[in-house]
């Protein structure tokens, strides 16, 4: 583990790409692209905003190009390494999620995860409640539905009862979708803000679950912007490393 993250950081630092020559680079606030193959368009130079939704549209791309043999083969690497991970072995309640648009899939983790007797939960749309999410219960026979970004997600009436779900202060270890992220352990993702809304407790004093992202390799980067509702991830798991932030 040690020797894959270190091996991690060197790819990080030595950037053989030819991205350093890249004359687009200077204009993009945020980060250097490693094996970016896409030049940056003009305009993200514009505002952090727009620069930060350039590099989340190109980071989408990287993920969703990958073939399904790159998704399957991905997916093994990731499970095998979440399999080692302390923060995992000793949870009792994980959340996952459903995989969409090319985000590596956790889902060959289920059957370790029921064998274990270990209670699972999905990420579903909070009603009534802009943009924050409820962790429900996900066990065979769960009744799904699509929400409204064509996610699979428990049903409204199953989420609805307060037995079949938890809030996210409950959980043990969250395994959170993402799309970009940095040997810092910052996390971007979707840009609904779900997660750092949900998570805003975890600044506060009181039980806190551990987080850990979950990605292709290809979705980091040398540097996020961080914004001051981002909430930091404990380590993130990829399909080749797992990457754990230096001492905060
Ligand atoms: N698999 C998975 N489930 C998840 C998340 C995730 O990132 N991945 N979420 C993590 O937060 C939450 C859902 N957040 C999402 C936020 C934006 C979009 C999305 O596709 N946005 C479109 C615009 C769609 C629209 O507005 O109708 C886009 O950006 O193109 C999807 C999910 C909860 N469930
Ligand atoms: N704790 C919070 N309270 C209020 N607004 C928030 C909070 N966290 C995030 N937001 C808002 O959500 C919006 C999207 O944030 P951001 O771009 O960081 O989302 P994201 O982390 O990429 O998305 P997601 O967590 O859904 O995958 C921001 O405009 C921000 O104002």
């Amino acid at each position: 583990m040690a020797a894959a993250t270190h091996l991690n950081h060197k790819v990080q630092g030595h950037n053989d790409s030819g991205i350093l020559e890249n004359p687009c680079l200077p204009l993009f606030p945020y980060s250097s692209f490693r094996a970016c193959s896409v030049p940056l368009p003009d305009a993200a130079s514009a505002s952090p905003l727009r620069a930060k939704n350039a590099l989340r549209r190109e980071l989408r791309r990287r993920r969703r190009v990958l073939t399904p043999r790159q998704q399957r083969t991905a997916a093994a690497g990731l499970c095998q390494r979440l399999k080692t991970l302390p923060e995992l072995r000793r949870a009792r309640r994980i959340s996952l999620y459903l995989p969409v648009s090319g985000e590596i899939d956790p889902l060959p983790l289920l059957p370790w995860l029921y064998r274990r007797g270990v209670n699972v939960y999905l990420p579903v749309l909070r009603p009534f409640s802009a943009n924050s999410l409820w962790f429900v219960a996900y066990r065979p026979g769960t009744p799904m539905i699509k929400n409204r970004f064509g996610i699979r997600e428990p049903a409204p009436r199953f989420s609805a009862r307060r037995a079949n779900r938890l809030p996210a202060w409950a959980l043990d270890t969250l395994i959170v979708p993402l799309v970009g992220f940095d040997a810092h352990a910052n996390r971007m993702g979707m840009g609904g803000g779900f997660y750092d809304r949900t998570l805003a407790f975890m600044r506060h004093p009181g039980p806190k679950p551990t987080l850990i992202g979950a990605a292709h390799a290809c979705q980091q980067v040398d540097r996020l912007p961080v914004e001051p509702w981002d909430i930091a991830l404990t380590a993130i798991v990829t399909d080749t490393a797992v990457v754990r932030p230096p001492r905060r």
